[in-house]
């Protein structure tokens, strides 16, 4: 936690990124199950790291896994489990993945078209949302940023529910994002990379001290 801000860096492939992140103060480190990621791993991948990995919160992220897919992930204890789905994903498949998560453990990043909302109907089956930038042809990992004023409203207007911000943000936008939205969780991946899924050190240091930066409580621009 970085002065009331929560970090998570998505896209860990390896240990040494993972204790890259944890050299940070990361507080969740994030894995991606999805082939046509290029940050993607196997489960037999994530378990062979899974008892060397630092004690910081892991968090599984897929996309719009099967009941089996994500009973596997579920077996493989992490703290959070982040589902990436299309906004016409059916209702039942969505309470399903809720049910086998629980609602605390679910973290759900709908793949919002710019016009469309969370829909409220979604509330009920997560404490937390993360809202990513909307990219026609992905899910995840564009490195654009997004409508912060989207993610502002949603913020303000469900101050119940845990809202993480994503998409883009980097060393040289981290202060601008958390000035323009309030978020008080955001989510880094390519903007802290030296390539597709490795992570580069000496940027994972510079966004934190730009949040460091950002979010003292003797900078005007920002109202912890
Ligand atoms: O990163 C991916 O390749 C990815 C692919 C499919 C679903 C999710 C994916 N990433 C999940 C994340 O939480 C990322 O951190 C998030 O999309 C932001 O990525 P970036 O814009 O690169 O910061």
């Amino acid at each position: 936690m970085i002065n009331g801000v929560r970090l998570k860096v998505c896209g860990l492939t390896s240990l040494v990124d993972a204790e890259a992140a944890d050299a940070i103060g990361a507080d969740a480190l994030g894995f991606i199950f999805y082939p046509k990621s290029p940050r993607g791993i196997t489960l037999t991948q994530f378990a062979a790291m899974k008892d060397r990995l630092p004690p910081r919160k892991k968090v599984a992220v897929c996309v719009e896994p099967s009941a089996p897919e994500l009973a596997a992930l579920v077996g493989l204890g992490f703290d959070h489990y982040q589902i990436h789905f299309g906004t016409e994903t059916p209702f039942p498949i969505m309470a399903g993945w809720s049910h086998l998560t629980g609602r605390n453990r679910l973290w759900l990043a709908p793949k919002l078209p710019p016009e469309q909302d969370v829909k409220p109907d979604w509330l009920p089956l997560a404490d937390t949302f993360l809202l990513d930038t909307f990219h026609a042809d992905k899910f995840g990992g564009t490195g654009e940023t997004g409508d912060w004023a989207k993610f502002k409203r949603h913020r303000d207007t469900h101050p119940g529910k845990t809202w993480i911000l994503s998409g883009g943000l980097k060393p040289d936008n981290v202060a601008a994002a958390v000035s323009a939205t309030g978020a008080k969780f955001l989510d880094v991946n390519s903007g802290v990379e030296l390539s597709p899924g490795v992570k580069d050190p000496a940027r994972l240091k510079a966004l934190v001290l730009a949040l460091h930066h950002a979010t003292k409580q003797d900078n005007p621009s920002y109202s912890a």
